[in-house]
């Protein structure tokens, strides 16, 4: 039986007042208990819109938008708000408060008991990764940004909501500040189980964030939602195509791991009595195929050879693995949308 999804956007839409054409035109998207749904597309596209419409900052001018099943498209928006937390790019943390009070600030709203507070600002600055001794008393100018952005964070985890949306909320940031601020947060994830709206106009930041993607167009038409590995194995159209952009092959490759696939042996150090007939270059098993064709790059060859965990070579991954892992990604998209079609 299918899941009920957390969030349903039904034909939702937003015309701004003063204008003739539709932010967002008929939207209609289920987001899934626990998944991070990525919204890609390009500026002005209505992602940030999208955002604001589910938790009502600003109200649709169409359709309906339900919460496990309850319509709340005319439920009061500051209850609402209080089951989804929102982190939004330039964080907006109150300057005049210290960081500890700025996480306070949903429990306060909800009139927590004091010593509750204390205790959840503690545990929510630990679970972002800032030691609430160093940083509770500090002002937010006293942070860095990558530091301001987890309490960004934080601040939108205060009361334990069940949905997250977050606009562009590492767009702001330094690539290597951002990576680990990405890894953090899916790690994070990983336990917490939020259900995620999560905007961005970066196709490779939706690839390694999302367990879907929509990919939008103008007016927040949806032309694919799916896995990241689908996507660019099978885009459904040019838009998607050259929205997902060069290398797309290549990205899909880093969605399998060597340690999956049937090696070829591996003959020693010389094989077959010739010197250099080896691959020279080595990887783990729990290394990705974008990996591994990185490392036969590095080396020139077409092979490298796969260590287990005692560094011991189990076999050889060749570049015909890679294609075959492509072909079959390629069929299995395929097949998949072909029995979309056939039962539409
Ligand atoms: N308050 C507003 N009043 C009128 N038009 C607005 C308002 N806010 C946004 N718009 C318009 O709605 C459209 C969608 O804007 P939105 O900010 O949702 O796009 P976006 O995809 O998030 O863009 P970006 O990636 O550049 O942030 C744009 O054409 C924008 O100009």
């Amino acid at each position: 039986m299918a899941v009920e999804p957390k969030i349903r956007l039904d034909h939702v839409s937003k015309v701004y007042p003063g204008t003739d054409t539709p932010a967002v035109s008929e939207l209609t998207l289920d987001i899934d208990p626990g998944e991070i749904l990525v919204l890609v597309g390009p500026s002005g596209c209505g992602k940030s819109t999208t955002l604001r419409l589910i938790n009502r900052m600003i109200e649709p001018t169409g359709g309906r938008i339900y919460l496990d099943g309850d319509d709340v498209t005319d439920v009061n928006p500051d209850q609402l708000r209080r089951r989804i937390g929102y982190v939004i790019q330039q964080i907006g943390l109150f300057p005049h408060q210290t960081i500890a009070e700025n996480v306070a600030t949903v429990p306060k709203m909800l009139k927590w008991e004091k010593k509750k507070i204390s205790a959840r600002v503690d545990e929510l600055l630990d679970m972002v990764g800032l030691d609430p001794r160093v940083y509770g008393g500090r002002y937010p100018k006293e942070l860095s940004g990558g530091q301001a952005q987890r309490v960004g964070v934080a601040r939108a985890l205060g009361a334990d909501p069940s949905i997250m949306l977050m606009d562009e909320p590492f767009g702001a940031i330094d690539p290597i500040t951002r990576e680990s601020l990405q890894n953090e947060f899916l790690r994070l994830q990983d336990e917490l189980r939020k259900t995620i709206v999560f905007v961005t106009h970066d196709i490779d930041e939706a690839i390694k964030m999302g367990d879907r993607i929509a990919i939008l167009g103008k007016q927040s038409v949806v032309h694919q939602a799916d896995t990241p590995e689908r996507i660019l194995a099978y885009p459904v159209d040019d838009f998607v195509r050259s929205f997902i952009g060069a290398g797309t092959a290549m990205k899909g490759l880093a969605f399998e791991r060597v340690g999956d696939l049937d090696l070829a042996p591996f003959d020693g150090p010389n094989g077959n009595g010739e010197s250099g007939a080896e691959p020279t270059g080595t990887i783990t098993a729990d290394a990705t195929l974008y990996e591994a064709l990185e490392e036969m790059l590095r080396t020139a060859d077409g092979k490298t050879i796969v260590l287990d965990d005692s560094g011991e070579p189990a076999g050889v991954v060749e570049l015909s693995h890679l294609s075959d892992a492509l072909r079959t990604a390629q069929d299995e998209a395929r097949r998949h949308y072909d029995e979309l079609e056939a039962a539409s």
